[in-house]
């Protein structure tokens, strides 16, 4: 299974290799051919011949695993990781924690094709826009990888990233006039820290330590940790004291839980994902508004193996005295999986849902209801979006929101159109749009279950045709059965919202120009395409897209 079509790749898999590596659920097949053959008519020829150096050079260096390189990082690509080159040679490596501009020694650890990923071991000289990353723990832990990058540097990366994936994959050229019109700069997030409204930490039972504290002896339960996971592994944690993404409120309560749950007196153990032995598994903080005094209110979600309250409560004494705590939940997870949805969910102190508003409208969360997770920026994100959906607002409109988790796009869009129709295929999260429309007094709004990826012949005979249609899918993008029947449907109108911008780029390029390896033709005119950085000091970028039915 392989995601990039094969015309895209031709030229792009040469100087970006790891794009081969997305995955989707798209049914084309990645052609065996050799990926560093430039075909004479792939649609990019301006740049055929650089790209033939650069290959004529890949080849003529092939690293071995294990060797050691100085190395230079150009650029950021995929997860955030630095595009680097040997000097005077074109071949690509790829380094977790490199910068662009950054000069540095690293090891081969692993050849991948026609590329290889180094690990860092000693910077030479930093990058060019170097700052210090005021957390703490940002040089170990796998969460916000740029850290150290200026914000103004992070920014034109990512908008790098999405153009030239729009370029090389979505085969738009930027020698078109209108390109430049269509390539939105990016929008930035003016809360570049305590943006996230939810986070999870996770207890285990052997702590992470980097490799310059490694001879700090770690004695008796010191082994226990409570944090995020260590970069690469699922069962070494990184103990934290403090997340600067999440809120003052919540890092007084990560704070609280850490100075409590080590002492032996209290009888707690951190889950062991090897013996599956231990108790505590996951604590996952949300933050939300309270709708009356707008200050703000928390969700403590205790993940546990077993429901022992009695337990928890010492620990749920003291954090109920934090003001903003309104809510402690306890999920238990009794599976041996680890994930933090428990089959059975307890309330232990408050209410049971946190609330939080977006675009006006209130919603109602509860501990495992999907909600946007940088609030602040999804105002900005869903103003975009209905400003691409362009609703003449006299409620004549019929919108299909695909993808809709708990229905936020399309509620949010329900008071401009006659009706909205959303598809999803969790079932708890289209009972929360339901519950959504419910408490916003929206009456004309359907939430169906169902799986987009296994639509039959029948899909769309449920919904009269829609005039806009929303796609908002999650990383793999689009399944082809959708993009065919989005190229049949012809609505007038479609706005792709995406979290990533390479299965993103290959989408539009299907539904701008066709699925030529089937023969079927694309309809849609690309009108723009929006960069927005919802996380900030991370590798995620969101775009919103504007496409519009062509007019034969
Ligand atoms: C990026 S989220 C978007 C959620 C929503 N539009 C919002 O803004 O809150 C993607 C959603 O697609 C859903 N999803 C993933 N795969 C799906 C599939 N095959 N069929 C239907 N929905 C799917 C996920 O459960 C998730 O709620």
């Amino acid at each position: 299974m392989a995601t990039i079509p094969s015309h895209a790749l031709r030229h792009f898999a040469v100087t970006r290799p790891w794009l081969r590596k997305i995955h989707c659920t798209a049914s084309l097949a990645f052609p065996s051919q050799d990926p560093l053959q430039i075909h004479p008519d792939n649609g990019h020829n301006g740049d055929a011949n650089a790209k033939k150096t650069n290959n004529s050079n890949s080849q003529a260096f092939f690293p071995k695993k294990n060797q050691v390189l100085e190395l230079e990082c150009e650029s950021l690509a995929f997860k955030g990781k630095g595009v680097c080159k040997v000097a005077g040679s074109g071949f690509v490596l790829l380094c977790d924690n490199a910068l662009p501009g950054e000069r540095f020694i690293g090891r081969v650890s692993r050849k991948k094709g026609n590329y290889a990923e180094v690990t860092k071991l000693k910077t030479i000289s930093p990058h060019w826009d170097f700052v210090d990353a005021p957390c703490e723990y940002a040089s170990y832990c796998g969460g916000c990888k740029t850290q150290n990058l200026s914000y103004q540097a992070q920014l034109k990366a990512k908008e790098q990233q999405v153009r030239e994936l729009v370029i090389y994959v979505g085969k738009f050229s930027d020698k078109n006039p209108d390109f430049s019109s269509i390539m939105k700069s990016i929008v930035p997030c003016d809360i570049q820290f305590h943006y996230r409204n939810k986070m999870e930490f996770s207890f285990g039972s052997q702590k992470w330590l980097p490799k310059e504290l490694l001879n700090k002896k770690l004695e008796g339960n010191e082994n226990y940790a409570l944090g995020l996971h260590a970069p690469g592994y699922f069962d070494k944690i990184l103990n934290i004291d403090k997340c600067l993404l999440q809120s003052e409120p919540a890092n007084e309560i990560l704070a609280t839980v850490q100075d409590l749950w080590k002492d032996p007196e209290l009888g707690l153990s951190p889950y062991n994902v090897h013996s599956h032995a231990g108790f505590l598994k996951h604590l996952v903080l949300r933050t939300g508004r309270d709708m009356k005094t707008s200050l703000p209110e928390l969700m403590v979600n205790f993940v546990t193996s077993s429901y022992k309250p009695e337990l928890l409560k010492h620990l749920v004494e003291k954090i109920s005295a934090i003001p903003e705590v309104v809510s402690i939940m306890n999920n238990v997870n009794s599976s041996v999986g680890n994930t933090s949805v428990g089959e059975e969910e307890y309330t232990l102190y408050g209410k049971s849902t946190i609330t939080e508003s977006l675009r006006g409208l209130t919603f109602q969360i509860s501990a495992n209801s999907f909600f946007q997770t940088n609030t602040h920026q999804a105002e900005i994100l869903y103003k975009l979006i209905e400003d691409c959906a362009g609703l003449r607002g006299d409620g004549s409109e019929i919108v299909l929101d695909l993808f809709c988790g708990t229905g936020t796009i399309g509620l949010t869009l329900a008071k401009k159109a006659r009706h909205v129709y959303g598809y999803e295929v969790v079932a708890q999260a289209i009972a929360d749009a339901h519950r959504n429309a419910k408490l916003n007094g929206i009456s004309n709004a359907t939430f169906i279950q169902g799986d987009l990826n296994k639509i039959g012949e029948n899909f769309g005979k449920d919904f009269p045709k829609p005039d806009i249609v929303i796609s908002d899918p999650n990383r793999p993008g689009m399944h082809m059965k959708l993009i065919k029947f989005l190229l049949k449907l012809k609505a007038p109108r479609i706005v792709y919202v995406s979290c990533n911008p390479a299965t993103c780029a290959r989408d539009l390029d299907y539904l701008c120009h066709g699925v030529i390896e089937q023969n079927i033709k694309g309809c849609y005119k690309l009108k723009s395409i929006q960069p927005v950085d919802m996380f900030p000091h991370t590798p995620h970028i969101e775009c919103v897209c504007q496409l519009e039915l062509l007019e034969y």
